[in-house]
């Protein structure tokens, strides 16, 4: 039997997430949008031919529901949905923070809830999403996750508890490196490269890097070895940042995200 998916809340990930399942080959016929502002909900008809509907509506027809609100909208969803969802319906909510039995104490006893951690690269097909099941979720419940979010990446099973860990890792994880190459752009424009220039030669070098980290096999540190020549260049360089605490302050970054992932759960700050 075809299943129709609903994405509630087509924000920048609801969007992308939408963009890439149609990508995936599901039909747009089998999709349902919904969107707080009319206008809104009148781009995505437009841009992707889909039926933007009310959240009341789309509880009603879709199979899935996929939550994809702000943490603190989501109180507000939940008690608009509650009324119109049934207990044969799979909730699948992408917020940083809420846990399931946030959503399992909000809705219809027994209503299966899989909580995922997707990110921004679903929009080329190289999401990372980090999948746990909630209390009624059952291994075919995972699975029809899995199909939706394989289809734009990489999924991973982790128990609950990982959620906010994983994202501060891999839900944060892309602004890191865009921001790395933000400022790796403005040494280059420093060291006398024009910015588009200095931008081309960084992107590309984050390109190769990130293919040779997922498929060579090699620890890290041994490409890092690679390309410090003894008293050259790298090894210069990598003395700043290990100056700078950059190694500590990344860490203490991921801490900060997980623990402002934690705060979330509230639903309510
Ligand atoms: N951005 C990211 O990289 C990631 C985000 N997430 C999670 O996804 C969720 C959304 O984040 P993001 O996409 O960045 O945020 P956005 O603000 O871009 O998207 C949220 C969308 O939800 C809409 N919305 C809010 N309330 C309702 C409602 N009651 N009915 C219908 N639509 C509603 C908003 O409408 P309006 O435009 O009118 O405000 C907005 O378009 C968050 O919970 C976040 O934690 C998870 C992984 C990665
Ligand atoms: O910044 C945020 O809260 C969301 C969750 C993970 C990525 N973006």
């Amino acid at each position: 039997m075809t299943q129709t998916v609903a994405v509630l809340g087509t924000g920048k990930i609801g969007e992308a997430l939408l963009s890439g399942m149609i990508r995936a080959g599901w039909h747009p016929a089998n999709l349902l949008v919904t969107a707080r502002r009319p206008e809104r909900a009148e781009e995505l008809r437009t841009r992707y031919g889909v039926d933007a509907v009310t959240n009341a509506e789309a509880a009603k027809r879709a199979d899935t529901l996929i939550l994809a609100v702000k943490p603190q909208d989501m109180g507000a969803l939940l008690d608009e949905l509650a009324p119109h969802l049934t207990d044969d319906r799979l909730v699948i909510s992408a917020a940083a923070g809420i846990p399931s039995t946030f959503l399992e104490a909000r809705l219809a006893a027994g209503t299966p809830v899989v909580r995922v951690m997707p990110n921004t690269p679903v929009l080329v097909d190289e999401g990372m999403s980090v999948i746990s099941a909630g209390s009624h979720a059952t291994p075919d419940h995972l699975a029809h996750a899995e199909e939706i979010f394989g289809g734009v990446g990489k999924t991973l099973r982790v128990p609950e508890s990982q959620q906010d860990a994983a994202t501060a890792l891999s839900g944060s994880g892309p602004a890191y490196f865009y921001y790395l190459v933000e400022a790796m752009t403005d040494a280059g424009i420093l060291l006398g490269l024009p910015r588009a220039q200095a931008y081309d030669l960084i992107v590309q070098s984050a390109i190769g890097a990130a293919v040779m980290l997922r498929d060579s096999g090699e620890h890290p540190v041994k490409l890092r070895e690679a390309v410090m020549s003894p008293a050259g260049t790298t090894i210069s360089a990598i003395r700043e940042l290990e100056n700078h605490g950059v190694r500590a302050a990344l860490i203490a970054a991921l801490e900060a995200a997980r623990d402002r992932s934690r705060e979330l759960a509230s639903g309510t700050n």
